[in-house]
């Protein structure tokens, strides 16, 4: 589905050369798509191997880096409700283990293949390191379109999937965690604990065996809009930024700019609440936000996009031929890697809560209260009854933390420090967002493998 939304008025969209960026053209040589776009997995070594050549990194780690570590695939037989026996195909792949647990969602589509989960991997690992969340990286997949299976099959691919993980020792609080992805939701996130607490029973930290669970089963307040409130921080960043947005004859602020949402799933619906289908990504738009799969700008559709602002909310969604032909437009692409980070980033922060089995401001919300009460008696004392505070003004003063505030406010932080950054190493480095991440990215993991060593 696609979504037009419509702020206030729509903005003038005059094209212009991204201020100083190199573009670097994307070659069709030695790839073999028709349309001569890169695959998905060449996309995200293309992006690596770009950052790569400005990173200060020696040629060993590099590759040490850009490899994916494991990828399992399994084969298991499901009893369909109307008596069949299918064959279900399914990945995980884990792409680096510079830190523990390795960590990413799990997919259910039609189209899952491995070289796709390898690229979901690998970007797990770069955005981790951007978002300075310390896990690696990896990804899971079930090739099924999940519309065509009831309940009760979905339930059991997911149930058989975990124990396939479980004895391939692929899933643990300590080893692989995964999470939602395209196509799957809290409720699976549901079962995949339950099995795995099933099978490994005397594991106290179970439920940390995977995040974006329902809140009755450990879940996290704050992860379900997660991911669309991290895009919209950092966008609102970008936007705010009087001298980025005159670059782009903008003017600053969110408010009067027009964005369209490509894919209106757990990320894209929770950008945005004003609903108006249309079906096209060429519309006249200020921003557009692909939030549904990897390779929706290609070479052939990117000559028409009329957005100055991309923002990635999907994985992938443009490839470099894509890229290369949107920079020379003007465009500024804000990449995955950094904007749809806020899933992961709330993900650590439900992996926190369970292995240490209470949630945040338990602890410490009453004394904060009380603490601030003493405070306000205190002043009122001082000022004696010439401006005694209302009892709503008062509790509002007084209201200690929940749960949600810390979310909220780690993942806030957490984006706007990695949006500084990128967008600093950027200036400095003279090279788009998408590079100055990897970059980031690159850097931070090799000094992980130089003091690490290798074993044995
Ligand atoms: N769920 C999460 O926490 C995170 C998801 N992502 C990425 O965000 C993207 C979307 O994921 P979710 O929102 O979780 O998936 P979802 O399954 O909740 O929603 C995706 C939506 O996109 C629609 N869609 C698919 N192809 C489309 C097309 N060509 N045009 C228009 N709509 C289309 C689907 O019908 C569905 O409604 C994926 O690339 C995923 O890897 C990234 C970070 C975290
Ligand atoms: O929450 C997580 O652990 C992973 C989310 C994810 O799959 C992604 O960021 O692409």
């Amino acid at each position: 589905m696609l979504l037009r939304y419509r702020v206030g008025a729509v903005v003038s969209l005059a094209k212009h050369q991204n201020g100083g960026a190199k573009t670097v053209l994307w070659t069709s040589k030695n790839f073999r798509t028709q349309s001569g776009d890169a695959t998905f997995l060449q996309a995200v070594d293309f992006y690596f191997d770009k950052a790569a050549a400005i990173a200060s990194v020696s040629p060993d780690i590099l590759a040490q880096i850009k490899a994916c570590n494991n990828i399992l695939r399994v084969q298991f037989p499901l009893k369909c409700s109307n008596g069949t026996v299918e064959l279900i195909e399914a990945y995980r792949a884990q792409h680096s283990h510079h830190r523990l647990p390795v960590k990413g969602g799990v997919r259910m589509a039609p189209n899952v293949n491995g070289e796709e989960i390898m690229a979901l991997a690998a970007l797990m690992t770069f955005k981790c390191a951007v978002v300075d969340v310390p896990f690696g990286g990896a990804k899971g997949g079930i090739k099924i379109d999940p519309t065509k299976y009831s309940l009760n099959e979905k339930e059991a691919i997911m149930r058989r999937y975990t124990s396939e993980l479980v004895k391939k020792k692929f899933i643990g609080p300590a080893i692989d965690v995964p999470a939602p992805d395209y196509g799957t939701g809290p409720q699976e996130m549901a079962w995949i604990k339950d099995t795995y607490e099933h099978m490994k029973s005397t594991d106290i930290n179970g439920a940390a065996c995977v995040t974006g669970k329902p809140l009755e089963e450990g879940g996290i307040h704050g992860r379900h809009e997660a991911t669309g409130l991290g895009v919209f921080f950092c966008l609102r960043e970008f936007l705010n930024d009087q001298d980025l947005v005159k670059k782009l004859h903008m003017s600053p602020g969110v408010k009067g700019k027009t964005f369209i949402i490509q894919g209106f799933g757990n990320v894209g619906r929770n950008l945005v609440d004003i609903r108006d289908p249309a079906k096209i990504l060429e519309l006249p738009c200020d921003v557009l936000i692909p939030a549904a799969l990897e390779s929706q700008v290609h070479s052939e559709n990117a000559s028409r996009i009329k957005a100055q602002i991309i923002a990635e909310a999907a994985n992938g969604p443009v490839t470099p031929s894509a890229e290369a032909i949107l920079e020379k437009n003007g465009a500024v692409i804000l990449p995955d890697l950094l904007l749809n980070a806020g899933g992961v980033t709330v993900s650590y922060f439900e992996w926190l809560k369970n292995l240490n089995h209470i949630h945040f401001g338990r602890m410490s919300r009453r004394m904060e209260e009380s603490g601030k009460k003493v405070l306000l008696e205190a002043l009122e004392q001082e000022f004696e009854s010439k401006n005694k505070l209302s009892d709503d003004l008062r509790k509002e003063l007084v209201k200690g933390n929940t749960e949600i505030d810390f979310v909220w406010s780690g993942l806030e932080e957490t984006m706007l420090v990695s949006w500084a950054n990128v967008r600093s190493t950027a200036e400095r480095k003279d090279c788009n967002y998408r590079t100055a991440a990897y970059l980031i990215a690159i850097e931070r993991i090799a000094t992980c493998y130089r003091v690490n060593g290798i074993f044995p």
